[in-house]
């Protein structure tokens, strides 16, 4: 059961802004895939890493391939996307910015064209179906799959972004940060920033990219995902901080994500309190709440028990998240609406 303090967390009003689509599959939904593929001899344990495990970043990278076997068709998306959806609605995010890299899977008929219009599909369901949530989607490119497969998958985001009657709104850059070089997918990050692309970089999530995170802030980003090693006392640099300070960058942090994953040695240790304590704009997110086993309420409760911050603190910090979203204006308004008519109610 729930104690008073987890109740608040859960009412909390949320911002979901790093949240990978096949990362985020839940413990029920990951049943119904096993078992509607019983060949793949796929077992629960190879898709989770369960409280107190941990793995190498490496490890991690193993589980997504386990997954994308298991969610191989547009059916699979469909419901996958749906479910996702339903969840963090049902977590209290009331704003979600999903991501996910499309696939081509040719036992299955699936291009990546189709698999782009399936998550667009499940979002308009749960429009449809008035689950109360607001969800955009950013559209993916694996850094392991190199310069042209990133322009192409730059291509077709240009094109959803024009046709989706704004629900496509950036491109993320995600995939094994220890394969390949960014000064390979700068020209194909910069035509999706000219055209209208908002960008999401996953940025020294391991200590070895100092020179890469440097070249990629020039772009600049509009948003950091992880960004671990940035600053000078984990390896990063005072000119990488700087840059990112003087851009005012957005970064997205991922407690549990980067403790299981095993970047960061322990929760006290996460990088978020550098961020913080110096006034940094810093989002709460999952990353994959399927795979590390958690969601957002657990991980606002985690850096509030963690960092010792008041529920004013944790208030201010979801509400914050609205102005570093993707989102236009109006919807911006919306949102800082909603926070205000629930604030009285949850903040005591
Ligand atoms: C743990 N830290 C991480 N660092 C970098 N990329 C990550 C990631 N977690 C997930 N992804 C990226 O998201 C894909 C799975 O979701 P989608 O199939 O796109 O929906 C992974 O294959 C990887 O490219
Ligand atoms: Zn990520």
């Amino acid at each position: 059961m729930d104690t008073e303090a987890d109740l608040f967390y859960r009412l909390l009003p949320k911002v979901e802004l790093h949240a990978h689509l096949n990362g985020s599959v839940s413990s029920e939904t990951m049943e119904t895939l096993i078992k509607r593929k019983p060949h793949l001899n796929i077992e629960h344990s190879m898709t989770a890493i369960r409280r107190g495990q941990r793995r190498s970043l490496d490890e991690c990278f193993q589980v997504f391939k386990v997954i994308h076997q298991l969610v191989d068709s547009e059916e699979d998306i469909l419901m996958v996307a749906k479910a996702v959806i339903q969840e963090f609605a049902a977590d209290g995010v009331k704003y979600l910015e999903l991501r996910s890299t499309p696939r081509e899977v040719t036992e299955t008929g699936l291009t990546k064209q189709r698999y782009i219009e399936t998550v667009l599909e499940a979002i308009r369901q749960c429009k449809q179906e008035e689950v109360d949530i607001d969800v955009r989607f950013i559209v993916a490119v694996d850094r392991r799959h190199g310069p042209l497969v990133a322009m192409e998958t730059v291509k077709l985001a240009e094109d959803f972004l024009l046709s989706s009657d704004g629900v496509v709104v950036g491109l993320d850059l995600s995939g094994d940060p220890t394969v390949g070089h960014g000064k390979d997918l700068l020209s194909a990050l910069e035509k999706a920033k000219n055209c209208g692309l908002k960008l999401a970089l996953h940025l020294s999530e391991v200590p070895s990219q100092r020179e890469e995170s440097e070249l990629l802030l020039n772009l600049p980003p509009d948003r950091i995902g992880h960004g671990t090693f940035l600053h000078p006392e984990f390896g990063g640099s005072d000119s990488l901080v700087d840059k990112v300070c003087k851009q005012n960058i957005p970064i997205e942090m991922c407690l549990t994500s980067n403790v299981k994953g095993q970047t960061v040695p322990s929760y006290d240790k996460h990088h978020f309190q550098y961020w913080y304590k110096r006034g940094h704009p810093c989002v709460l997110c999952t990353d994959d709440k399927g795979v590390f086993c958690t969601d957002l309420s657990q991980e606002y409760q985690l850096a509030a028990s963690t960092f010792g911050l008041t529920q004013e603190a944790v208030w201010m910090l979801s509400q914050q998240a609205i102005g570093y979203t993707f989102a236009p204006e109006p919807i911006k308004q919306r949102l800082e609406k909603k926070w205000a008519e629930l604030k009285q109610q949850i903040l005591q």
